[in-house]
């Protein structure tokens, strides 16, 4: 079942950066990995959903009703984003200041969920420590934190992972798998590690310079740069020819267009493996470097 549903978002900020019209949907049971590298767009999109920033134009659509875009609407489903911390609170009232936020005022549901959370994010020892005297690791599992005391159909994650341990990192994982199943929510989780994504999501969008380049299933076959003598005569069907003397061939049913090619011409160099969503971010790298 669809529970939100983005459609052409814009937010320009200038110089071709920003996020433009960027459109997705996001189905209950879904754990989506959003990958790109610094300065793609990923906070933007998440904070543009949250309602943390104002897109310039588009709709968003919760369960099929049409929300405005500021922030007040996203209220109505209970997002997460990573929030930020009072420094010169402690671990506790940080805690309680999310849940008065959200209404939950009642000393001692304040108390077991306040106590719970914790529990899950490894922070129970310092329930009394100030913020300020955080590791960062420490800020992403309070920020964790957060996003579960805050999270209600839809968890919005910004690089959960960064700065977190292999311990973290599994509790983090574990904790949203088995939330997703039982709960039937769905997640959006931003990282640019392509292993660490594919670890924790079932669906997975490539973001590059604010637009989307990439939406659908991690069974992305490689495929294979093959060099031949002449390339003119091979059916645009078996292979993505590239120029004169080089096609593309993707793995699937590899052997048989080999077979294929060579009955047509002759093979002169089988050259690299490319993985293409290694391929999506590599070029990625080299637009925003220029
Ligand atoms: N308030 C702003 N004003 C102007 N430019 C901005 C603003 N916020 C972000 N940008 C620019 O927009 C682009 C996208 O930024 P964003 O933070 O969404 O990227 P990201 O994919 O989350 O990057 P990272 O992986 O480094 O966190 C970047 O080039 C950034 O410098």
């Amino acid at each position: 079942m669809e529970l939100l549903k983005l459609e052409s978002i814009t937010k320009d900020y200038g110089n071709g950066k920003g996020l433009f019209n960027f459109s997705m949907n996001l189905n209950k049971g879904e754990i989506v990995g959003l990958i790109g590298i610094n300065g793609a767009g990923k906070t933007t999109l998440l904070d543009t959903v949250s309602g943390k920033i104002l897109a310039d134009s588009g709709e968003i659509f919760y369960e099929g009703e049409k929300l405005g875009i500021d922030s007040k609407c996203r209220k109505k489903f209970g997002i997460s984003v990573n929030p930020g911390f009072y420094d010169y609170l402690n671990t506790y009232e940080n805690l309680k200041a999310i849940l008065y936020l959200n209404g939950i005022s009642d000393k001692k549901i304040v108390n077991e969920k306040i106590k719970s959370v914790l529990k899950i994010v490894g922070l129970e020892n310092v329930e009394n420590k100030k913020i300020k005297e955080f590791s960062f690791g420490m800020k992403q599992r309070l920020g964790f934190a957060q996003a579960i005391l805050n999270s209600g159909s839809i968890m919005l994650l910004d690089e959960p992972f960064v700065g977190l341990d292999v311990n973290g990192r599994n509790m983090v994982k574990e904790y949203v798998k088995d939330m997703v199943e039982k709960k039937q929510m769905a997640v959006v989780f931003s990282d640019h590690n392509l292993d660490e994504v594919k670890a924790l999501c079932n669906r997975l969008v490539v973001i590059r310079n604010g637009k989307k380049i990439y939406d659908g299933n991690l069974d992305i076959k490689s495929s294979i740069i093959i060099k031949v003598r002449d390339s003119s005569g091979i059916d645009d069907s078996i292979v993505k020819k590239i120029d004169s003397t080089t096609v593309e061939v993707t793995e699937r049913n590899l052997n048989d267009k080999i077979k294929n090619i060579t009955k047509i011409t002759e093979i002169t160099k089988i050259e690299k493996v490319i993985n293409p969503l290694e391929k999506m971010l590599e070029v990625n790298n080299n637009v925003e470097n220029h």
